[in-house]
């Protein structure tokens, strides 16, 4: 099988491939020897237990976290990241236009350079994600669910062939948690790769098609139904009682 794919948007969606991944904070792993692919175009939830190596796996995709072992393939240039809102400090003075327009950073390095071409279609992402009129607000004044809208609106903006998203419904009424849920199968009707970190388990059997079940170590990784079963949520929930959080360095012979 090729190792791209075509999203419906036009862009060219590569397989990602994670060989050996091996990822930690101070020598502590955080992932542990995860091998697997993301097959272009695929739907894909991460799930497993607090401090299971979820959001670093993300990071990592997104080039936020060097691996310290084992390699990624294939997810190198457009990847876009919806971080864990609690991760980003709302207080900084900054407009909902200005946060959109992040998106276009990468292309045109600078926000002198977005023009105003640029701006229109910001605008236009923010009223696609019914946030016409906040322009000019201060992202500190919204709401959870209009600032979660807001993050969707960049997304939208950065139009990427693989979207990562790290909790994206939490702390979301209904039916902005369904309207952002359906710009996600829009993202996978056009063909883009799409992974979430989530912990509704009800939502990934309903909406997600493959599921990666992490505890540091992948413990399956496959279609959801397959991954998903009692045992495997059992081994999840047990090796993260038996895990020690000041464990030291890897140790395998095969690392480095
Ligand atoms: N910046 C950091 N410095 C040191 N340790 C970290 C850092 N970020 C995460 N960790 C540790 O790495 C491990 C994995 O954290 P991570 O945030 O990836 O887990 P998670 O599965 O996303 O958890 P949650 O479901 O609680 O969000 C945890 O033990 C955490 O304490």
């Amino acid at each position: 099988m090729s190792g791209r794919g075509q999203g419906g948007a036009g862009v060219a969606v590569p397989e990602i491939r994670l060989a050996d991944l091996t990822c930690s904070y101070q020598r502590r792993p955080a992932v542990h020897h995860l091998n697997g692919r993301f097959a272009p175009g695929s739907l894909t939830a991460v799930v497993g237990p607090n401090g299971a190596g979820k959001s670093t796996l993300l990071r990592t995709l997104a080039g936020l976290h060097r691996p310290d072992h084992g390699r990624i393939e294939g997810a190198a240039g457009r990847v876009a990241l919806l971080p864990q809102a609690t991760a980003l400090d709302r207080a900084f003075p900054i407009t909902c236009l200005d946060v959109v327009m992040f998106g276009l950073w990468a292309d045109t390095g600078g926000f002198r350079a977005i023009g105003a071409a640029g701006r229109a279609k910001a605008r236009e992402a923010l009223a696609a994600i019914g946030l016409e009129g906040f322009e000019a607000r201060p992202v500190g004044s919204l709401s959870a669910g209009q600032f979660q809208r807001l993050l969707f609106a960049r997304l939208l903006l950065q139009d990427a062939p693989v979207i990562l998203l790290d909790e994206p419904f939490n702390a979301l009424d209904a039916r902005t948690a369904a309207e952002l849920l359906a710009m996600v199968h829009r993202w996978h009707g056009e063909g883009r790769t799409v992974i979430a970190v989530l912990h509704d388990l009800d939502l990934v059997r309903r909406d997600f098609p493959e599921t990666l079940l992490l505890a540091r170590d992948c413990l399956g990784w496959g279609p959801t139904a397959e991954v998903l079963t009692a045992a495997n949520r059992l081994r999840a929930r047990m090796m993260t009682e038996a895990w020690d959080p000041e464990a030291g360095p890897c140790t395998r012979p095969d690392a480095a």
